[in-house]
């Protein structure tokens, strides 16, 4: 990863952290711009900046993390509600369509970001597409004993399906909830992204897919300007 993109995920997540308020019930995303959120979450319980917090995680990364930080912790079925969930994404369209899942946590978030009042998805300027799935291929979690049914499947819609495999460990990439990964192209992109998650959600031995369809409520853009790196609200089309 560059310095620039670096800075610009550094902009965003200390920008969404200014959203959190004392005593709110937080979700806290994952991967490497969910992380720096959450250090900077962290960073402002430390210097009691905010009380009263309760980060709810969607990942090992995240609960490994927060724990690490001091965040206090509640799961997922223990809290009634969640105030504001902030999460990155792997691609995010004009409409504020998402594909995530690029660190096989798309279960979790997804769950999180439904039940959340609010929720705000942070991203440097790379990831803005005009459509999804040109650039990003499609996580699709799948149950281990079911995947190559379901690779026939999504071959059959005319995508191309690859099995993720693991990066220092023989074998595939395995969920933090003990299933498997395949990651989706379909030609020319994704033209319907509502109607495509329900059918590959409808495929029996599927558990989710990374698409977050109609879920944000806000995507907060890093980008560096010159040499200052900035945050931008963008505007939904
Ligand atoms: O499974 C991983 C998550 O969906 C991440 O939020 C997504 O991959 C974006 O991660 P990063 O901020 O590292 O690009």
């Amino acid at each position: 990863m560059s310095d620039l993109q670096d800075r610009m995920k550094e902009a965003v997540a200390t920008a969404a952290v200014d959203q959190i308020r004392d005593g709110m019930v937080v979700g806290l995303g994952s991967g490497s711009t969910a992380a720096l959120m959450i250090r900077a979450l962290g960073r402002k319980l430390q210097q009691g900046e905010l009380s009263g917090i309760v980060g709810v995680t969607t990942s090992f990364q995240g609960e490994v993390l927060a724990a690490e930080l001091g965040i206090p912790l509640q799961a997922l079925n223990a809290v009634q509600r969640i105030d504001l969930a902030i999460d990155g994404a792997d691609e995010v369209d004009p409409s504020f369509q998402l594909i995530k899942g690029g660190g096989a946590c798309h279960v979790q978030e997804k769950l999180v970001a439904r039940r959340a009042d609010r929720f705000v998805v942070v991203v440097d300027a790379t990831k803005l597409v005009e459509r999804l799935n040109l650039g990003f291929l499609l996580p699709v979690e799948v149950l281990p004993g079911a995947w190559r049914q379901v690779r026939d499947e999504l071959t059959a819609m005319g995508s191309r399906v690859e099995l993720r495999m693991a990066v220092r460990k023989a074998g595939p990439v395995v969920t933090d909830q003990g299933n498997l990964v395949l990651d989706v192209a379909f030609d020319g992109g994704i033209g319907d992204p509502a109607a495509l998650e329900a059918t590959i959600n409808n495929i029996p031995g599927v558990l989710e897919n990374g698409l977050f369809v109609n879920l944000a409520d806000q995507v907060l853009v890093g980008e560096v300007v010159g040499d200052e790196a900035g945050v931008r609200d963008l505007a939904r089309r």
